[in-house]
């Protein structure tokens, strides 16, 4: 009598068993899944929804071997217009701002600049603001993003109809290089949370800068790239790229186009979202192996739009450097780095 009890008992235990394993291995088919890496430093970023577009990402373009692209190829003062790729090089006498602003202006789009502002940096907002009332897009709406650490410290500046600013609080960090390269996570996570929803384009500038001649329209394309004003007369060769195998940002002597400034890049809001989150995936990459590249996200930037051509290239015009005489083949100077005590700011 006992025995036929267990032997029952155990029956019904065994296909209870069988009918819950065999019901989990369905629903595990409909959760969703989560990859998170135990040695990541912020896994959460795995977790979260970030793809809010139906649209496929273009895929990477693969290596090639072709003749570098020399922006002072034909005469001295005259700057290249086209890449190779058929992107416009963007400078003074390569647009008619006129006919630019009939086609963009009934547009109505609204345009985002992301700017971080951290520890001693704050010096550096009003001037940026008050010189971008002055010559940032004007007669656009534009909505400035301030990422900082001490909201009480960014002055109200005041804007021009259709123009918004607002204050985003974030953490501070004490290297100034993890601040500087957390900035392409924090873009690519206010974009997704955020951004996508308020501006049509985005650009995303050092805060160590002002303008000083008009930035408009023919800024906006797609994927947007500045030419470092350091390195628009070198070879590949003597780009400053990161040239250690072990990172992620690592660039071959053959490669590369034209060498970029992490101070200056943009464009259409989706396509700034997938470059940050690439560029971001890479640092994470490089700091699960211990290594930081050359020039921080900018070797992570630079690394990217060899693989993710920019579909629009602005001249040293729109990312100059006080520090550095104004040479013939520009005519005129958009937006450039002020003269700065580097040490006392970043101590
Ligand atoms: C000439 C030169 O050396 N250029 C490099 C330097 O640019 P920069 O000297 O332009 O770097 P930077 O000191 O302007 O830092 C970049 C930006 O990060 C923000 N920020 C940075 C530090 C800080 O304590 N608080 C703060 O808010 C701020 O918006 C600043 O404009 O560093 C970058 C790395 O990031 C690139 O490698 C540049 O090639
Ligand atoms: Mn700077």
């Amino acid at each position: 009598m006992h025995r036929g009890r267990l032997a029952l008992g155990l029956g019904f235990c065994l296909l209870a068993g069988t009918g819950l394993c065999f019901l989990w291995v369905h629903v595990e088919n409909w959760l969703p899944v989560s990859y998170v890496p135990y040695y990541l430093p912020c896994p959460e970023i795995f977790n979260m929804k970030l793809h809010y577009r139906k649209e496929e990402p273009l895929p990477p373009v693969t290596q090639a071997q072709y003749p570098q692209p020399k922006l002072l190829e034909q005469r001295p003062t005259e700057l290249l217009a086209l890449t190779p790729w058929l992107a416009p090089i963007v400078s003074e006498g390569t647009f008619n701002p006129e006919l630019l602003q009939h086609i963009y202006q009934p547009l109505n789009l609204t345009i985002g600049v992301t700017v971080f502002a951290v520890g001693k940096y704050t010096l550096f907002v009003q001037h940026f603001l008050e010189s971008a009332e002055e010559f940032f897009m004007r007669g656009y709406r534009v909505h400035y993003y301030v990422f900082t650490h001490d909201p009480a410290a960014i002055p109200r500046v005041p804007l021009g109809p259709g123009r918004l600013l607002s204050v985003i609080p974030i953490q501070g960090h004490s290297h100034w290089e993890e601040i500087s390269m957390r900035r392409m996570e924090t873009i690519s996570r206010h974009i997704a949370r955020r951004a996508h929803r308020e501006v049509d384009y985005l650009f995303c500038l050092d805060v160590d800068m002002v303008f000083r001649n008009p930035w408009g329209p023919e800024t906006l394309g797609d994927l947007v790239a500045a030419i470092h004003p350091g390195y628009f007369t070198v070879t590949r060769q003597q780009f400053p790229y990161e040239r250690r195998r072990a990172s992620t940002a690592f660039v071959e002597d053959s490669e590369g186009d034209f060498y970029y400034g992490g101070a200056v890049f943009g464009g259409r809001v989706t396509r700034v979202y997938e470059f940050t989150r690439g560029c971001h995936m890479a640092i994470l990459a490089d700091k699960a192996n211990g290594i930081m590249a050359a020039w921080q996200e900018e070797s992570h930037l630079n690394r990217r739009f060899i693989s993710h051509k920019p579909s629009k290239v602005l001249s040293p015009e729109y990312i100059w450097d006080d520090r550095k005489p104004q040479p013939p083949c520009l005519k005129l100077i958009r937006f450039s780095t002020l003269d700065k005590d580097t040490s006392w700011l970043r101590s």
